[in-house]
């Protein structure tokens, strides 16, 4: 990234061969090119009724890694997760104007089925929510719920997988038939990482999903996290600043108003960001 003598900062997306600028402020800031990006939003806009809450937004995620959403509150973090797998579509006075595809189909097109998009892309949220049921049928629930429950599925096996690959199937082996309530919470938290993995979705979106935790929880869903990134996308909404510098390889920055201010490899924000808004804020000046 390069300032050009206007004042006016850069960003040279070398293997497109060309150079964008932000045209919102005065301290725009990379978008780091991403080939093949999973996910891309481009001008994104989204309204609750008459008020604006994200601004133009635009971000390349990319394939297998883990994409942090940090800023202070309110500032849109959720809203723009929640427009990854038309989550939105639930709150009555939303609108969303732009283009946000995954896999290079716009998912506000008419022909997509949302209910068949939220399949590819499970959702995880900030306080876990295990139904009343059993350990395993909350994680059988993702799979029937999806059709994956015909006859040629083996449904205990996939509900073992699953459990595995949240790293819970150890600590419940032998209680798979008691009320997953009974769990811990951060226990209750990986179990609902495994309702949304069941399904086999390509993507999870998870909304602050360790800050309702104790620290040694939080530390086993931080691992899970890295672990989850090998075989899925992961886009993580946190307060933790230290947490998103742990576990992401990408992070973007929302700043008030619901702009995003700067987006770029984890380490380039941290140890060298190119907005001084944001150094403000990583450092703890505000928000
Ligand atoms: N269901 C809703 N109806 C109306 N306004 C909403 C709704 N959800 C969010 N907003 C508004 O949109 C803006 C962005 O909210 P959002 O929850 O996306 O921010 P956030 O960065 O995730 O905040 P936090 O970190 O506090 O969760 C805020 O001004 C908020 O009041």
């Amino acid at each position: 990234m390069t300032a050009n003598s206007g004042g006016q900062r850069t960003v040279s997306t070398s293997e497109a061969g060309e150079s964008r600028s932000d045209p919102m402020t005065d301290a725009p800031l990379g978008s780091p090119h991403v080939a093949d990006p999973i996910i891309e939003s481009r001008d994104l806009d989204v309204y609750y009724g008459d008020d604006q809450a994200l601004h133009s937004i635009d971000m390349e995620i990319p394939e297998q890694q883990v994409t942090a959403l940090i800023g202070p509150s309110g500032c849109g973090k959720s809203t723009f997760l929640r427009s990854i797998n038309r989550m939105n579509d639930l709150i009555d006075i939303a609108r969303v104007d732009g283009d946000l595809s995954f896999r290079g189909k716009n998912v506000y097109d008419e022909d997509v089925d949302p209910v068949a998009l939220r399949r590819k892309i499970g959702m995880v949220f900030q306080k876990p929510n295990p139904f009343p049921k059993s350990i395993f049928d909350n994680v059988a629930y993702g799979l029937r719920v999806q059709g994956k429950d015909g006859a040629d599925v083996d449904v205990e096996a996939e509900v073992r997988t699953a459990l595995e690959r949240a790293a819970l199937l150890e600590e419940v082996e032998d209680q798979l038939d008691e009320s997953g309530l009974e769990l811990s919470g951060g226990q209750q938290q990986r179990l609902c990482i495994a309702r949304a993995i069941a399904p086999d979705p390509e993507v999870i979106l998870m909304d602050e999903p360790a800050s309702a935790l104790d620290p040694v929880a939080t530390s086993k869903i931080e691992d899970l996290v890295e672990e989850l990134a090998e075989e899925y996308t992961v886009v993580i909404v946190t307060h933790n600043m230290q947490q998103a510098a742990r576990i992401s390889d990408k992070t973007a920055v929302f700043l008030t108003g619901g702009h995003l201010v700067e987006f770029d490899d984890t380490n380039k924000i941290f140890e060298n960001p190119e907005s001084d808004r944001v150094e403000d804020y990583i450092t703890g000046k505000f928000g």
